[in-house]
């Protein structure tokens, strides 16, 4: 469905995109995950045919034109430009007609994808007025207007709340079961979990590039999770073996070679007097995975 061999993008000079190698199958979800400025957007640009390569060849869709393939893309882009001041149903009219079809087919298609994306009861509602999450559905139903062969999505649920972005995720994979190939950027890491495989990008490379399970697979280290309420760890772990120290919610992350640094880190907790909640080894999350590969490559 999509190749990429040898991909690279410059913005004079700066290199966006470095020497990037990828091939993805049809049916699946493909995610490109990694942080701010990695280089997504522009890979996906590249990919729909908005920018060319500055070096490198790619086929989508077996062309090496993704112009040339255009109707049976979809894309929903990061920053999705609604018409503010028409209704839901004017919007999705207008994305309609893009695709050359009649009124009848359009407004067909139209009331099948709004009652799909969940915001056929706000049809007539001006886009302005929408809720983020909403905004949202309503940029997934005008990619949807193209009945893709393969979509790719930008991003699409950063600043959604955690709800719609499950909501969002369940439409997803309803269309993937229909025979539509994702292709989906994401910051998020319970969103990389749910893709069939997934590449992490930093500052324009992949760093990795498999299924979640794979990568958590190919992770060197133990991770041991500590729930305590203080917020000094570090100080008064800075003794002990540790490889890195990260926050997870209200918990911690210590990132150990092996399980032999527990004994020390315990007798570290017990001198400081601090009262732990649970130290216990988990399996790494994709979270972890990616510091991990990002500091190897930093
Ligand atoms: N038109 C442009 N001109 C110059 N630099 C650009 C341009 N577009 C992107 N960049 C730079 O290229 C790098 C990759 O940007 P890109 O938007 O592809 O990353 P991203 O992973 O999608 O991040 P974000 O989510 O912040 O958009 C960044 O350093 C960005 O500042």
């Amino acid at each position: 469905m999509i190749t990429l061999n040898n991909i690279t993008k410059n913005y004079g000079t700066l290199t966006a995109v470095n020497d990037i190698s990828l091939s993805v199958n049809e049916g699946e979800i493909f995610g490109l995950v990694g942080p701010d400025g990695a280089g997504k957007t522009t890979i996906i640009r590249m990919l729909t045919g908005l920018l060319s390569p500055t070096s490198g060849s790619l086929t989508v869709l077996g062309a090496a034109n993704p112009e040339s393939v255009k109707d049976h893309l979809g894309y929903v882009p990061q920053k999705f430009s609604l018409y503010g001041d028409l209704t839901v149903m004017e919007n999705i009219r207008v994305f309609g007609s893009l695709c050359g079809q009649s009124e009848e087919q359009i407004d067909d298609l139209a009331t099948h994808i709004l009652d799909f994306t969940k915001i056929l009861p706000f049809k007539d509602r001006l886009a302005d007025n929408l809720s983020g999450g909403m905004k949202q559905k309503l940029a997934l139903a005008a990619g949807l207007m193209h009945q893709p062969q393969l979509f790719f999505l930008d991003e699409p649920t950063t600043g959604v709340d955690p709800v719609s972005r499950r909501d969002f995720w369940r439409m997803l994979f309803k269309l993937n079961k229909e025979g539509t190939t994702i292709f989906v950027s994401t910051p998020y890491m319970d969103e990389a979990e749910l893709c069939t495989r997934i590449a992490f990008l930093h500052n324009g490379r992949i760093v990795s590039c498999d299924s979640p399970q794979g990568l958590r697979r190919t992770y060197p280290y133990k991770v041991l999770e500590l729930k305590t309420n203080d917020r000094n760890i570090k100080e008064h772990l800075a003794p002990c073996p540790l490889l890195d120290i990260n926050m997870f919610g209200e918990a911690y992350h210590l990132v150990v070679e092996d399980m032999a640094a527990a004994v020390q880190i315990k007798s570290a907790l017990a001198a400081a007097n601090i009262a732990v909640a649970e130290l216990e080894e988990i399996q790494p999350t994709l979270e972890d995975v990616f510091v991990a590969l990002a500091s190897e490559v930093a």
